[in-house]
């Protein structure tokens, strides 16, 4: 028989982590150096005590030896990171008394980044602090006023912005940002300028660090070193040819030193529920002495009251089992995972196809635009959307409370992606069920793909073959009726399209005259 080979870390600092599961839930009165306010905000927030995870990052960020390194944070879907983090950033920066940028998060998507924000935003008034976004929501000028401070004129005088002799200030102490909307402002943003981070945060890192978003990372690392020329003998010239005229590299002795050394060091947290263990993709980082917050001493780990399920369906009738397995799910809210957003805009349209389901069903996925995307997602929140066929889109990081059910309408070609798909239930410590829908020859692979996960098997779920019979003729008159809206569909894509090309032929002869 193959012996399991278990993968140990090659970074020997990941080798020795500080296990999250040795710690438990701790009330908020009990919590050492909380700062009043901020658990005051908390218990507003319907919080009594903290998570695992937070209670684990807090010992390593309060107190003496705070924040001595930079933290990995390996926790699994649902556990409370984002608190994790936001909790001891603001709590430490609530006794600055200028107003400055000194903590940036950044994550990959829009939501995501907006939900993240409403974290900050829930406690980080309390204690003075404010809290801006980067996303590409609205316009960049309406972002620029959010971000920046303009001066403030004597009556009378009129404000010139080329002037540099006005100096701009932040309006902001913590910026959650996605990776191009944070370049837009590093690139033009006037008065825009990270020389005051003390904090960088890269949720969901594996994501953000398999793609590089402009050089995001290089860029942020090399405006938060100190210019010190002989800490930094080279930076100066690579950073002039590298990034061009970008004037926002961080002043020498701006801040207090750390431990001793004139130069402040940024600190940094990583997190994800499938953190990346490649030496490689970590050293892009720059981590300093690295600490590693891990759960359990398994890889992946999946949330403690999670079901997970297979459903086998009969070749072709894949639509039918799922319409079957949504009506005894009834009105408890669900994610419907599709492998891409294609399949997504053809199930969601199919489903809705079918007739009286009793269930409303929205589509989320990266082929729609921002605006419908958002009100989908904001219709599910509220409830009054139960059923969310999505794109990998929705996968990482977003938290809607109430979700019941997570189905894998396609199975997820990886791990993480399973784990995060799943992750979407099961959160804060409830329970949730994920299905996964499989051909037979499906089978195997499936099994193959959660052993990496150190699950050996999962339980079989069938709905009733009487259920899916009853099903077949509206089943029928849907894809009949599903052939009818793709043709009109692509009609009216095509006649868009040219009327598009047309327009814009007209505009480049005129351009031409
Ligand atoms: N101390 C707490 N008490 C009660 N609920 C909490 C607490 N901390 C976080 N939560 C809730 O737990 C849920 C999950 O939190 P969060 O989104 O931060 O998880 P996560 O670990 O980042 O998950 P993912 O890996 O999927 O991004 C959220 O709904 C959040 O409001």
């Amino acid at each position: 028989m193959e012996v399991k080979k278990k993968s140990t870390p090659i970074l020997p600092w990941m080798r020795s982590p500080i296990d999250v599961s040795q710690f438990e839930d701790c009330p908020l009165n009990l919590v050492p150096c909380l700062d009043p306010r901020l658990e005051a905000a908390l218990e507003k927030m319907g919080f009594s005590s903290l998570f695992p995870v937070q209670v684990a990052v807090w010992q390593e960020t309060i107190g003496p030896g705070a924040f001595e390194r930079d933290l990995c944070i390996n926790s699994p879907t649902g556990s409370g990171k984002t608190l994790a983090y936001a909790l001891p950033i603001v709590q430490k920066l609530s006794t600055r008394s200028v107003k400055c940028l000194r903590a940036l998060v950044v994550l990959p998507t829009r939501d995501l980044a907006l939900q993240v924000k409403e974290v900050f935003a829930a406690i980080a008034p309390a204690v003075g602090l404010s809290v801006g976004l980067a996303v590409g929501q609205s316009s960049i000028a309406d972002e620029i006023a959010e971000l920046i401070k303009r001066p403030k004129l004597e009556a009378g005088m009129c404000y010139d912005p080329e002037d540099m002799t006005f100096e701009l200030q932040s309006s902001v102490d913590i910026l959650v940002a996605t990776p191009g909307r944070l370049m837009d402002h590093i690139n033009s943003t006037k008065g825009f300028t990270l020389e005051h981070l003390c904090y960088l945060v890269v949720d969901e890192t594996d994501r953000l660090l398999r793609e590089s978003y402009q050089s995001w990372l290089p860029t942020v690392l090399q405006l938060t070193q100190s210019n010190d020329e002989s800490l930094f003998p080279l930076a100066n010239s690579f950073f002039s040819s590298t990034f061009g005229s970008l004037k926002t590299i961080r002043r020498f002795g701006v801040e207090r030193g750390f431990k001793g050394k004139s130069h402040p060091r940024l600190v940094k947290m990583v997190l994800s529920a499938t953190l990346t263990q490649d030496p490689s993709k970590l050293a892009q980082l720059n981590l300093h002495h690295p600490l590693l917050l891990t759960t359990g001493k398994r890889r992946y780990q999946l949330p403690e009251k999670l079901e997970s399920y297979k459903l086998i369906c009969e070749s072709n009738l894949r639509p039918l089992y799922l319409v079957a397995l949504l009506q005894e799910l009834g009105e408890e809210k669900c994610i419907v995972f599709t492998s891409s957003t294609e399949s997504t805009h053809r199930l969601c349209t199919l489903l809705n196809l079918f007739g009286d389901l009793s269930i409303k069903i929205k589509e989320y996925s990266g082929l729609q635009r921002q605006s419908l995307r958002s009100k989908a997602l904001k219709s599910f929140r509220e409830g009054k959307v139960q059923v969310l066929v999505c794109s990998d889109a929705m996968t990482r990081g977003m938290d809607v409370e109430g979700v019941r059910n997570v189905v894998n309408y396609d199975m997820p070609a990886y791990i993480k992606t399973y784990i995060h798909r799943a992750g979407r239930t099961a959160r804060a410590g409830q329970a949730g069920r994920c299905f996964t829908l499989l051909h037979k020859h499906e089978v195997k692979r499936f099994k193959k793909m959660l052993l990496k996960a150190d699950i050996d098997s999962v339980p079989h779920y069938s709905v009733p073959s009487s259920s899916i019979e009853s099903l077949r003729d509206t089943y029928n008159s849907a894809l009949g009726k599903l052939k009818e809206t793709v043709e009109s569909e692509a009609y009216r894509k095509r006649k868009t399209g040219s009327k598009f090309s047309k327009l814009s032929k007209r505009k480049t002869d005129h351009q031409k005259q």
